[in-house]
């Protein structure tokens, strides 16, 4: 495909997303009618309708419409790219630019330019303040990709050799020990032998420093209660040097491919479906807005509604409550989201002590994209020895 090939495959893309479905739903069905588009040309136009995900609001603005080929003329605009170029309506290529689409189409301003809805970008300001604009900002741009080394299975230097080989470049990232920052070659990772060895997980380096900021030693038992892909039960198992993580999720087929990953990485994970006992850690790695992640996911940022926000925080706090019930005296809770905004992370805090006698908070850090990896926040909660949890 020539690239204004792939600019016209986007746009159609891009309407068919118009009408709610999702953007991964109408890649997958396209990339298995288009037998043309090799894995080269699927990669590029995933990436422009990323892009115009990213930046939906302000590619309309800047394209003079809502339309896939509007906003597409938007992203380009945004960009710097002349769109002349390729909407020159040879071969595959989008139909000439009409006089009526040259003259349509503003400089983004305000909440436009910071590409959030109105009311995102009062909750940004809110839980942020001036951290908001930059973080908004942040979050239209791709994300690097990040790579977990396994201590496990060796050292940060040796996974580097070992992914230079398949022409991967990988550099330490600052955000934690453990995590490699991807300069070139990031396609051919989920076929590299240090992928497949297990030597190196896909797994942002916020992400990381979450579990990094656990505490975490060999000996302690460990429940991670919203297990998913199992990502940060990887993380926990491979600090506990070969000691058991147990994973739950509410929705089990969640964590289908978990043991063999653990397999692969040489970790001690078992899935538990009703977790019983007591726990010297509990890890609440809890459903969220997903707001520190909308680079990667950014429909997110346009679906999510106020009702929903309401709807997760219940959920997170009933979450930290039946939580709190497994862990052991003097043990520790710990709670993280993905997510930027102050009502799922400091104000889940404030309100899971004001009404759970005996925990007291030991830590608690908000990342942002500006420390370079996705907004995450994590919080520890310790429980005193001599109480038992009321809730
Ligand atoms: C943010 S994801 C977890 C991601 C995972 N920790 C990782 O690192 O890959 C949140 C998970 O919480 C699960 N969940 C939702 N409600 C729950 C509940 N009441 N109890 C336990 N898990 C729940 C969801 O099914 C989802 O898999």
């Amino acid at each position: 495909m020539t690239p204004a090939a792939r600019v016209q495959a986007a746009i159609d893309l891009l309407d068919q997303m118009s009408s709610g479905r999702p953007a991964e739903q109408v890649l997958t069905t396209w990339g298995r009618t288009s037998r043309y588009a090799g894995s080269k040309d699927r990669a590029a136009v995933r990436d422009l309708v990323f892009d115009a995900l990213r930046c939906w609001r302000s590619a309309a603005v800047q394209g003079g419409g809502e339309s896939g080929r509007a906003r597409m003329l938007g992203v380009l605009r945004l960009r710097g790219d002349d769109p002349e170029t390729l909407f020159t309506g040879q071969g595959h290529a989008p139909a000439e630019l009409s006089d009526a689409e040259r003259g349509a189409g503003r400089a983004p301003t305000g909440n436009e330019a910071l590409d959030l809805p109105d009311w995102l970008a009062t909750r940004f300001r809110d839980s942020l303040g001036e951290a908001a604009d930059e973080t908004a900002l942040a979050l239209r741009s791709r994300a690097d990709v990040f790579l977990r080394v396994n201590v496990l299975w060796g050292t940060v230097s040796q996974a580097m050799a070992r992914l230079a080989q398949d022409g991967i470049i990988a550099a330490p990232h600052s955000l934690s020990p453990t995590a490699l920052r991807v300069s070139e070659g990031a396609r051919a990772i989920a076929r590299s032998d240090a992928y497949l060895s297990g030597a190196v997980e896909l797994q942002d380096a916020a992400s990381q420093a979450v579990v990094d900021a656990l505490p975490l030693r060999p000996g302690l038992s460990v429940l991670d209660y919203c297990a998913g892909g199992g990502g940060k039960a990887l993380a926990m198992a491979a600090r506990l040097a070969g000691g058991r993580v147990d994973a739950h999720d509410a929705a089990p087929q969640r964590m289908v491919d978990l043991p063999a990953r653990a397999d692969r990485a040489g970790a001690d994970v078992r899935i538990v479906q009703k977790p019983r006992g007591s726990y010297d850690l509990v890890f609440c790695d809890v459903p969220c807005s997903g707001s520190g992640a909308w680079r990667r996911a950014p429909e997110g940022k346009w679906r999510l509604t106020q009702a929903r926000l309401s709807e997760l925080c219940a959920i997170q706090a009933g979450i930290l409550d039946q939580a709190a019930r497994l862990v052991a005296p003097g043990g520790c809770l710990a709670y993280a989201t993905c997510s930027v905004l102050g009502e799922e992370n400091a104000e889940q805090v404030r309100a899971f002590l004001a009404r759970a006698p005996g925990w007291r908070i030991e830590m608690q850090r908000q990342f942002l994209p500006s420390d370079g990896g996705d907004g995450f926040f994590v919080a520890v909660f310790r429980m005193s020895d001599d109480t038992s949890p009321q809730l």
